[in-house]
């Protein structure tokens, strides 16, 4: 049954698009099988929930057309790695006389621009956007914390406001606070400076909704990750929703204290990747309709084309290519934006192939094509490969299986493999995320 599982999981991968597979198809791990049930795992309840109403069907479908129309599925959950304590960690000690310490309006400190209404979804934020979206819709239901993670502009301080929003809109009564981490460190020092320890804190814990922006910044600050713990247990005590955003995983932020570490695990964790083309098309045009500014297909997907993934810098160009015809009163055209953009888009009209990224990514390493097919394992050839792979994977229309093929007949859970380990190191490893960029832009330019 296992191999059943690996072929449908195959199958699954030519019809989905690679980001809708990555995100609820590949996750799911083969348990066993019991008679004619096949049972399968899912990494968290979220998972479940949503391949549950979204993908069962498509899933039964393919296993049972390698089994047979009896054969049934169950979809269980992982179980957790770490167990809650039961009682609440001791409180801190309490600090020196309170008086005022200056807030901000917690309330309105959410940029109300960024609602789940101006967010667009696509494959690469659904699950993060599904996850905004159910703890707006329930705070503190079943995914308290929520831990966003990903890379820069892609998102997540937009998804946090969308939440802050979102209740607000429902209940205007709720209290909330949205912060970056460095103002909530900036607050504690004023507030220690000035002896208003307990106004720091009630402040803080009388929170219905905690948003916390880059929580990688406390990483390495004993003071404040100490009271970020205990303000994070008061709240959670008190099931009150709490939801941080970093640009890494919990695991990967370097100087995390393992209390807290643990802590964001407890919940869900919900990752947002780099967005594909139509997702950034989609984007541009929404940004495009809320400033009025006529942006033609063309151009939209020319813009969408770019080695860029961070949505800032897409919206940037958009913002400069609107302000260059206004000022000259010229409609925007493809000519217009290549020659505005000329510093900072690498045209990709060109058709990429597997061929080529081989050629080019063995040639930059020094590398013979014939190491990148290869399954040795040495370790100056896994990266190169890998990276290929991934490269093979972003910049071509070729499914997993066909890639498979092309590297010496690989098996598509070995791509698979090799593409989630590039995109992990992406978010972590500065050096490899630059050869990466090179890479990818010789291969456009
Ligand atoms: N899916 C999306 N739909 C609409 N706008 C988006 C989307 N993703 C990002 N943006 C926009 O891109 C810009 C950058 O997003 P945001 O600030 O939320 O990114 P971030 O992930 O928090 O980045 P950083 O790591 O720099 O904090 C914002 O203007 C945001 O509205």
């Amino acid at each position: 049954m296992e191999e059943v599982w690996l072929q449908a999981q195959s199958n699954l991968a030519k019809v989905l698009t690679h980001q809708t597979f990555n995100t609820w198809i590949e996750p799911i791990k083969y348990l066993g099988s019991k008679r004619n049930v096949l049972l399968l795992e899912a990494p968290n309840q979220f998972v479940r929930d949503r391949v549950s109403e979204s993908y069962l069907p498509m899933i039964l479908e393919s296993v049972q057309s390698l089994t047979d129309s009896q054969t049934k599925i169950e979809l269980l959950i992982a179980k957790p790695k770490l167990e809650k304590p039961k009682q609440p960690a001791a409180p801190e000690a309490a600090a020196a006389e309170p008086e005022t310490c200056a807030g901000p309006d917690h309330s309105t400190n959410l940029n109300p621009k960024y609602t789940f209404d101006t967010f667009v979804c696509g494959g690469s934020n659904q699950f993060a956007h599904a996850a905004a979206q159910s703890v707006a819709n329930s705070p503190a239901g079943k995914y308290n914390p929520l831990f966003i993670y990903g890379g820069v502009g892609l998102g997540k301080t937009h998804l946090l406001n969308a939440i802050g929003n979102h209740v607000l809109s429902v209940n205007r009564k709720a209290r909330i606070c949205f912060y970056t981490s460095e103002k909530f460190m900036n607050e504690l020092i004023n507030c220690l400076r000035y002896q208003k320890m307990d106004q720091f804190r009630n402040k803080f814990r009388k929170m219905d909704i905690l948003l916390i922006d880059d929580i990688q910044f406390i990483a390495g600050k004993e003071r404040t990750q100490e009271e970020f713990f205990h303000t994070f247990n008061s709240l959670y005590e008190s099931h009150k929703q709490i939801v941080v955003t970093s640009d890494k995983f919990p695991k990967d932020i370097p100087g995390l204290e393992e209390r807290l570490r643990s802590r964001f695990e407890w919940g869900l964790i919900a990752d947002i990747q780099a967005p594909d083309t139509e997702t950034k098309v989609a984007i541009l045009r929404k940004k495009a309709d809320a400033d009025h500014i006529s942006l033609p297909d063309d151009v939209a997907l020319f813009l969408a084309s770019s080695s860029t993934t961070n949505v800032r810098e897409l919206e940037g160009m958009l913002i400069r290519l609107g302000a260059v015809s206004s000022l000259t009163g010229k409609n925007i055209t493809l000519d217009m934006a290549r020659e505005v953009l000329k510093d900072i888009i690498v045209d990709k009209s060109k058709e990429i192939t597997v061929e080529m990224i081989q050629k080019f990514v063995a040639e930059h390493f020094g590398l013979k094509v014939a190491d990148l097919k290869s399954d040795k394992r040495l370790k100056v050839l896994v990266i190169p490969r890998q990276i290929a792979i991934y490269l093979c994977r972003d910049l071509t229309k070729s499914s997993y299986p066909e890639i498979g093929e092309r590297f010496g007949g690989k098996d598509h859970s070995t791509i698979i493999h090799s593409v989630k380990k590039v995109e992990k190191l992406l978010s972590q490893d500065f050096e490899l995320r630059n050869t990466v960029d090179t890479l990818r832009k010789g291969l456009l330019s």
